[in-house]
C-alpha cells in the first residue's frame, strides 16, 4: 500500500511518535512524504521514504497530483488547526482531492490510529 505522510510544523514531533510506535506497520508500506517531514520520519526512524517538495514549495500539490493519478492509496496528514499555513489552498485542494478520489485521509491521531487499524483488519481479511 502507498501512504502519503505529511505533517505541519507544530505536528511533526506527534507524527514522529506516532510512526514510532507503529514502526512494523509503516516498514510494510511504500511511504511518501512532503519534504520536511520525510526528511524527519528518515532521520528518526530509518525507514525508506519518498520525498516529495516542500508543502510551502508544493509538496501538497505533488502529492495531490499522485492521489489523482491513483498512486496513493492513504494519506495521514496532521494538520496544526491553530496556525495560518501560507498555503493553505494547496492543503485544502489536497483535502478536496481525497474526496474526489475517495482516498481515506486521517487529520488527527485518533482517525489515523483508527484507519491503521482497518487497514490491517483489511490486509488480514
Ligand atoms: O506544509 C506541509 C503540509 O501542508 C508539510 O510540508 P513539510 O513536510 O515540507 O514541512
Amino acid at each position: 500500500m502507498k501512504i502519503a505522510l505529511i505533517a505541519h510544523d507544530k505536528k511533526k514531533d506527534d507524527l514522529l511518535k506516532f510512526i514510532r510506535l507503529h514502526l512494523e506497520f509503516f516498514k510494510d508500506h511504500e511511504l511518501f512524504a512532503t519534504g520536511t517531514t520525510g526528511t524527519r520520519i528518515i532521520e528518526h526512524t530509518g525507514l525508506e521514504v519518498n520525498r516529495c517538495k516542500s508543502g510551502p514549495l508544493g509538496g501538497d500539490q505533488e502529492i495531490g497530483a499522485m492521489v489523482a493519478n491513483g498512486a496513493i492509496d492513504t494519506i495521514i496528514f496532521f494538520r496544526d488547526p491553530l496556525t495560518a499555513q501560507p498555503h493553505e489552498p494547496d492543503v485544502s485542494a489536497l483535502l478536496r482531492l481525497s474526496d474526489v478520489y475517495d482516498v481515506p485521509l486521517a487529520t488527527n491521531e485518533g482517525t489515523a490510529s483508527a484507519v491503521l487499524h482497518y487497514l490491517n483488519y483489511k490486509d488480514r481479511a
